[in-house]
Formats: C-alpha cells, structure tokens, sequence
C-alpha cells in the first residue's frame, strides 16, 4: 500500500525551469494517468518519482515517507519504459528472475513469482523463449512481468505502448487494465500521448502543459467538466469546437450570442459582471446533431466530409468564426457538401469559458473536488 504525496515539486536543468511546483495527492491503489502536450513534463515528473532525476526543490512522500534523498532501487518502485530492453540472450524466464537472482531470493521464492507474474500476463507458454522470438506486444508483456516479480509498492509506465503497431496496442492496453485489477493495492501511474489509454485506463487524468497541472479528475469529469479552455481541448478528439460569442444576459440562465450569429441559453451562471464580456462558447463535435426543428445552434454550408464509416466528421463554416465548425454525425447520414446544415445539441453539453479561458462552472467544480 502506497500513498503518494507531491508538494510544491519543482525541476529544473540549470536556468531551465521544467516542472513549476507540482501539488498533487495520489491514493494507495490508484491509476493515475499523466497526460498533455509533448514537452510539457509527463516523463520528467515520472522520473522525479522513480528517483532518476533529482528533485530540485519541494518534498516527494511515498507511504509516508520523505523520499528525495532515498535511491530508485530503495524506492519501491518499478519501472516500465516505452523500449522494453530485455536482456536478449536470456530466456522469458531468466530476463523476468533476473532481478530477484540479484537480490538472492530463493530459487523457490523466484520461481513461484516468476510464475504468478506469467499467469497474470498470459506468458507461461512463452517462458522458454527468447526475447527475439516474440512480438512487440509480447516483448513488452514480458517487461511488465519483469516489474511484477519485484513485487512494486509503486509501478510506474513511460509509454508503454508506443513502440506498438495499433492492433497490438489495443491487445496490450487490455492487458494493462486486466493487471490493474489483480494488483489492486499497487499505485499505478501511466504517462501516455494516447487519449484512449488515458481514458479507458485512469482512475483520475492529470494533464499537464509547460509544468503545470491544468486539472485532475475522473475521465469523465475531465471531458463533461473540462475547468478551462486548454482541458476542453486537450480531452476529446476530434477537440471540442470554441467559437467567439459575447454574453447578452449573465445570470443563473446565461444567455450569449455567438460569432454565427445566433443567440444560446445555457444552464450556466455568470456574474452581473460579465454582461458584455467576450467570452469562449465551446461544443464538442460529438454532442452535435442535425437539427429537425426551428431551434437551432449553427447554421451553414457544409465545407467537407470526412467519411469514416461509422460516424462522419463534417466541416460546417458558421458565419464570421475562423474556424469551420466540426460535427461527428452518424456515418449514414445523408450530408452533401455545399448544403446548408442546422445543428444544435443539449443545452447541458454547452460549455462556455471566459477571456483568460476558465470555465464559467469552476466555482460548482471546486466545490465538488472540496
Ligand atoms: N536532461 C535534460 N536537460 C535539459 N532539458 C531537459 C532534459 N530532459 C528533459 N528536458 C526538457 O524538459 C522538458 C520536458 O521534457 P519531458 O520529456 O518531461 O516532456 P514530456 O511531456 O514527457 O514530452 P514527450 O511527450 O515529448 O515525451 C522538455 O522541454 C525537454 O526538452
């Protein structure tokens, strides 16, 4: 069992400042998925907990204890990395046993672990093999069982799967979640680029950009209750679409007008203050549909369609917004470029974000973090 507590966790190589202060309370027991753009310090927070780099500043506990002075071999930790590095002479067996050989456990202490490990993983036919005899996906299995036998307080993934063709992405991915739940009591963290690992596998996403956290939550919290602007479309693919609007009325039923040049009622409150502001109206392409009646959201000629068999991602121009509006509908619907399309969506799947890019609803998600 290991909590894990981050204070005030600041990186920096030299004058280069990477992570800004991390603060972040992770439960005994928990899949923790680090997520956001490429440079933001996913892997650099991730080594700073596995002890491979130096904290510069601030206090990192695992169960309780300080651990910025204590080696990664001490930490209870173990570690798997996006390249699997295996030792290739040795069989699936001896690459899994290796560590445990090293720390003179037993011969019958190793097998029995070495051989829960490969039940877990579904290798047990596998364990006389060579690593060059194996797949991607398999060869990587073979690298998490190797973390397993030691038996990890803390288990952390750099990418696990990025080295994978998708097929075995998907294989692996399953395999993962399988592992979470027959070690329910080991904290896990996960960084990852891929939004379907970060969704299907989180107990809570932590996403990031340049060294700050941007919001914790729940999958689902974090793509029904994005809290700003960069989470809005960072979570979701394709993004949520963000049009310019200004508001017309605040209040508890906020009504604004967006650059299409219609005017929405959203179930959100603003203060008295904010008539007038120029403010962000989002709506993710998904919680779009064609609209039957007169009430509507967008109007506009389709631009392009993207088919994809199952759902078609058409690309609206909405009056004076830049951008064309981007809706995933039905991939039977029948869509014709240059056709003029309404749209609209449930009130409730509205989102709107004032200029610095804070969502409106924050005050109602902090109070449901508190
Ligand atoms: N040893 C180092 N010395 C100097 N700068 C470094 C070092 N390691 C990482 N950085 C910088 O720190 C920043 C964060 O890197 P990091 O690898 O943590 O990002 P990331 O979010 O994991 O990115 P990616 O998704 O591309 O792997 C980057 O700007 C990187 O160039």
């Amino acid at each position: 069992m290991a909590d894990l507590t981050l204070r005030q966790i600041r990186k920096a190589y030299g004058n280069l400042n990477i992570l800004h202060g991390i603060d972040l309370d992770i439960k005994s027991g928990e899949f923790i998925v680090f997520v956001g753009p490429s440079g933001c310090g996913k892997s650099t927070l991730l080594r700073t907990i596995a002890g491979l780099e130096e904290i510069t500043s601030g206090t990192l506990q695992i169960a309780g204890e300080t651990v910025n002075d204590v080696p990664p071999s001490k930490r209870g930790i173990a570690m798997v990395f996006q390249s699997y590095a295996l030792y290739p002479h040795m069989t699936v067996y001896d690459n899994m046993a290796f560590s445990m050989k090293i720390a003179r456990e037993s011969k019958a202490e190793i097998d029995k672990r070495v051989r829960q490990a490969a039940e877990i993983l579904q290798l047990t036919k596998f364990l006389d093999r060579l690593p060059k005899a194996m797949s991607g996906g398999q060869r990587q299995r073979v690298a998490i069982g190797r973390a397993i036998v030691r038996n990890p307080k803390v288990f952390l993934f750099d990418e696990p799967l990025s080295n994978l063709d998708a097929a075995l992405r998907v294989a692996t991915r399953i395999e993962i979640a399988k592992l979470k739940e027959s070690m329910p009591n080991t904290t896990m963290i996960y960084v990852t680029h891929d939004q379907v690992e970060a969704m299907t596998l989180a107990d809570r996403i932590v996403v990031l950009k340049e060294g700050v956290i941007e919001q914790v939550g729940t999958p689902m919290e974090l793509y029904r209750h994005p809290g700003n602007l960069f989470v809005a479309q960072f979570i979701g693919s394709p993004a949520m679409n963000i049009v310019p609007a200004t508001i017309d009325r605040p209040g508890r039923e906020t009504v604004i007008t967006h650059v299409g040049g219609r005017k929405v009622s959203l179930p959100v409150t603003t203060p008295a203050e904010a008539a007038g502001a120029t403010i962000s109206f989002g709506v993710r392409p998904e919680d779009l549909r064609v609209a039957t009646g007169a009430d509507f959201l967008f109007e506009g000629p389709v631009d392009y369609v993207e088919q994809l068999g199952e759902v078609q991602l058409v690309y609206v121009g909405i009056g004076r917004a830049d951008e064309p509006l981007v809706a995933k509908l039905p991939g039977n619907a029948e869509v014709k470029r240059g056709t003029v399309l309404r749209l609209t969506a449930d009130a409730g799947d509205l989102h709107i974000f004032d200029a610095e890019g804070h969502s409106f609803a924050r005050e109602r998600l902090a109070a449901q973090a508190a």
